[in-house]
């Protein structure tokens, strides 16, 4: 049954885009076989007709189950952790699990928004190309500060603990592309940098990364 379930889903993916690593993270915890369909975000494919039916505001990643589409990766993150109840997400402790919520929110309301595709276009060319950067790392710096101040009290081995919660699998991307992308030193950042380091040697992550799916452009 599981794996007749597992054969249906689809994540419609860009490799380098940080909402997608999140849900192949989710995926790649749950133990879940998923085809990989890549949406070329650089050619626009995401304001294409045939994948505007399947999210109308143009992003992805989009989870496809059977006759059953969703988009957002949080939605679609919480939609796995209900279906497939292996390795929960969400502590049963409820300040545990509001910290990671809290966490999550960081990265994706205070964070990515901020520095998506289409946002670093606009700058690029309304204020102009060199801007692009300086913008990106100033909300970076301002969303990281913040999670150092609210995960000090609460990490160990991940974000909230020893165990891999809905705060690491946001954490991760985020963090990678600030240190591989957007040329942040790691050293101002001394948690974020040791679990961005533990998320590199767990393999759920290491299958996750941008330049390990199909899509890579390396
Ligand atoms: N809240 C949404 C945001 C989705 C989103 O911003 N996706 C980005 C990639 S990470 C995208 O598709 N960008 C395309 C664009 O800006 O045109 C989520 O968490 O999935």
């Amino acid at each position: 049954m599981a794996s007749e379930q597992n054969k249906k889903l689809k994540l419609y993916s860009y490799w380098r885009s940080s909402c997608s690593f999140r849900v192949r993270i989710a995926l790649n915890l749950k133990g879940l076989k998923y085809d990989y369909k890549p949406v070329n975000l650089l050619k626009g494919e995401q304001s294409h007709p045939e994948f505007l039916k399947l999210n109308p505001v143009g992003f992805v990643p989009v989870l496809v189950d059977g006759d059953f589409v969703l988009a957002d990766s949080l939605p679609i993150i919480m939609y796995l952790d209900d279906k497939y109840p292996q390795h929960p997400l969400l502590p049963s402790d409820i300040h545990k699990r509001a910290i990671n919520f809290q966490a999550s929110h960081i990265v994706s309301s205070a964070i990515q928004p901020l520095q998506n595709l289409s946002v670093l276009n606009y700058i690029g060319e309304k204020v102009g190309p060199d801007e692009k950067l300086a913008w990106v790392q100033s909300v970076l710096r301002k969303g990281f500060t913040a999670l150092e101040k609210l995960l000090k009290d609460h990490t160990g081995r991940y974000a909230t603990g020893d165990e891999i919660f809905l705060a690491d699998v946001f954490l991760a991307p985020q963090l990678h592309a600030a240190f591989t992308r957007f040329s942040i030193p790691m050293n101002e950042f001394p948690i974020l940098s040791r679990l961005y380091e533990t998320y590199n040697a767990t393999p759920a992550f290491q299958e996750a990364l941008p330049q390990n799916q199909p899509d890579a452009v390396q």
